[in-house]
């Protein structure tokens, strides 16, 4: 019989869509003490305009009110993105939670692979978006909730085991940010699919394992000051959720991955205000995202070749951007003029990952016993010996 581990596709589902969703952040109180310009406007819940025409004062030549528009001023763009749903700055964690990630829970159950980026510029709102704070928990905290608290609905059908793990990639390094002194982790492949060799998963039995957890990997992540963000994550965090149901009747076995990515913020040198040890991060940040920018415009395009192999953080994310894997990007933007190339850069980005679309299958484990089939594949074995030897005295 052959013992080996393998992956079967069970019902195969159609080709599925990365949902993209953009949340627009309020002005921060420097941003509002300097003129507080938009450019975004909310049109509806699903439509937002760049670069608004709309708040175009009139231009005035001697007093008189022109009819063209003043030339020595960029024209407008005034251009229109339409998304799943699009959050003002008036949304709550909670709001977005509901919309974005509130379904995967769902499939994860199913044995899907889902997974969950926030993108954006640096200061854009990914970290307030992904882990937020005591009053405002983000979508990685109520979403892992609400798993945890399913696992008693199921539990009389499945015997289900939770796990975590929680990984930054930073200067082209991957750290197990929960167990901060192992060795640089080395990533491996094998038939096409990415694992983090060394990379230990912890067991998470509740919420405040969890919140535990969540918490020690965030003080060991890499973060410094720069000019646009005091708090600025410089590394990309990979929180991941690891489940194991096995059917208690069948002995079936599924596995699902659930993942939460905070990214590091993309950014200008310049705007920023780095340098030395700073720039380098900056370059690798803006390396590892243009690698990122350059995956989504392959798989949106449909190419044969995607360049996953450019950077770590491609790598890891092959699965989550192309394979097979329930996606949801939630792009984070700041309204305010000072950020019009950012802006801009992130809705072009979340407009073409709407293109991608990938192939999911549930993540069943086929040719693997459980220890009472394995019982009862002795138990067979010992009544056929036990034939043989009345045949044989
Ligand atoms: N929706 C929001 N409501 C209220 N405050 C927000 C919101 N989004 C972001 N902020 C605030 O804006 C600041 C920058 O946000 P955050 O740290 O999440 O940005 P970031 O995109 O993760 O940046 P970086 O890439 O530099 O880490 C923080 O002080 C955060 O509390």
């Amino acid at each position: 019989m052959n013992n080996k581990r393998t992956l079967k596709n069970q019902a195969q589902s159609p080709a599925s869509s990365v949902k993209v969703f953009v949340r627009v952040r309020p002005f921060s109180e420097k941003e509002s003490s300097s003129n507080p310009k938009l450019v975004v406007k909310i049109y509806d819940e699903k439509c937002l305009i760049f670069d608004p025409k709309v708040d175009e004062e009139s231009f005035f030549f001697h007093g008189v009110a022109q009819r063209g528009r003043d030339i020595n001023k960029k024209e407008k763009k005034n251009m229109v993105f339409e998304f799943d749903r699009v959050f003002d700055e008036n949304s709550t964690n909670d709001e977005v939670y509901e919309a974005t990630t509130k379904s995967l829970i769902a499939s994860v159950f199913e044995g899907y692979n889902c997974s969950v980026f926030a993108y954006g510029a640096t200061g854009a709102g990914k970290t307030f978006t992904m882990l937020g704070n005591q009053s405002q928990p983000g979508i990685t905290y109520l979403t892992i909730v609400q798993l945890l608290s399913h696992l008693d609905a199921i539990k009389d059908t499945f015997n289900v085991t939770v796990g975590a793990s929680y990984l930054e990639v930073y200067n082209e390094n991957v750290r197990d940010l929960l167990h901060p002194n192992s060795p640089v982790l080395q990533l491996r492949e094998d038939n096409g699919r990415v694992t983090v060799a060394g990379l230990r998963i912890d067991p998470i039995n509740n919420p405040q394992t969890l919140f535990t957890l969540l918490e020690r990997g965030n003080e060991n992540r890499s973060q410094h000051p720069t000019d646009s963000n005091a708090e600025s994550s410089r590394s990309h965090a990979v929180f991941q959720v690891h489940v194991r149901m096995v059917t208690k009747s069948t002995g079936q076995v599924k596995l699902s991955k659930l993942s939460m990515i905070d990214l590091a913020g993309s950014e200008r040198g310049v705007a920023t205000g780095c340098s030395g040890l700073r720039f380098k991060e900056g370059s690798n940040i803006n390396k590892s995202l243009l690698a990122l920018g350059n995956c989504i415009n392959a798989l949106a395009d449909g190419l044969k070749h995607v360049p996953y192999r450019d950077s770590k953080l491609t790598r890891i994310l092959k699965d989550s951007l192309g394979g097979n894997c329930q996606t949801v990007m939630v792009a984070n933007v700041s309204p305010h003029a000072a950020s019009y190339e950012d802006t801009y850069n992130t809705l072009k980005y979340a407009n073409r990952a709407k293109s991608i679309k990938s192939k999911l299958s549930k993540n069943v484990l086929t040719d693997v016993m459980t220890i009472p089939q394995y019982k009862r594949l002795v138990e067979e074995l010992r009544t056929k010996i036990a034939k043989f030897e009345v045949i044989f005295f």
